[in-house]
């Protein structure tokens, strides 16, 4: 998408990705939506999480900031998103624990106190990416055990429960 705004011009790096994973006996295919995170585009943020079924707010273990940062989006999701957007918060880089300005249990604490699953991953080692999606899939289970054959999909909705995950 771009946005042309007076005399220049401002490219909003969304971009869009699918995964998919096998949960229990079924296949969950997540349509990915990855937006900026600056805060100056955060008008723009209702866009992609209007009718998700859940958001993953990333954060940097090795930057402090980064965490304050997503207080703020997770604020916003309570306050404009769907009200039953089930929330993950995925502490990154986790492969960078000599560097780490966030400690685990504090953001664990935080994702506790605010009922959103909680894993720290590493996009560069693929850690904890396949397990933070299966967790998801678990908190927002199909609808209709039995979907009609030749479906293309399913609705899904949300279950409340308890997350469960640790780091590498
Ligand atoms: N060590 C390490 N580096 C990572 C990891 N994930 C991303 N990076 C690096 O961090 C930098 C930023 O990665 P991006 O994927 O652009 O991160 P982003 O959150 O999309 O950042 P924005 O583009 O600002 O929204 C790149 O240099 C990546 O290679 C990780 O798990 N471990």
């Amino acid at each position: 998408m771009v946005m042309k705004c007076r005399d220049y011009t401002l490219v909003l790096r969304a971009s869009f990705m699918t995964k998919t994973v096998q949960y229990q006996n079924e296949l969950h295919k997540f349509l990915i939506w990855d937006t900026a995170g600056q805060e100056r585009f955060r008008a723009l943020a209702p866009m992609y999480y209007r009718g998700s079924a859940a958001a993953i707010i990333v954060y940097d273990i090795t930057k402090e900031e980064t965490f304050s940062t997503l207080k703020n989006w997770v604020k916003e999701l309570r306050q404009h998103g769907p009200p039953n957007i089930v929330v993950a918060i995925a502490g990154n880089k986790c492969d960078l624990i000599d560097v780490r300005e966030v400690m685990e249990r504090d953001a664990k604490d935080y994702a506790d106190s605010i009922h959103a699953i909680f894993v720290e991953t590493s996009a560069k080692n693929a850690i904890n990416i396949n397990e933070l999606f299966i967790e998801i899939s678990r908190r927002i289970p199909s609808t209709d055990a039995n979907p009609p054959s030749g479906g293309k999909g399913f609705k899904l909705r949300r279950q409340p429960s308890e997350p469960k995950r640790s780091c590498c």
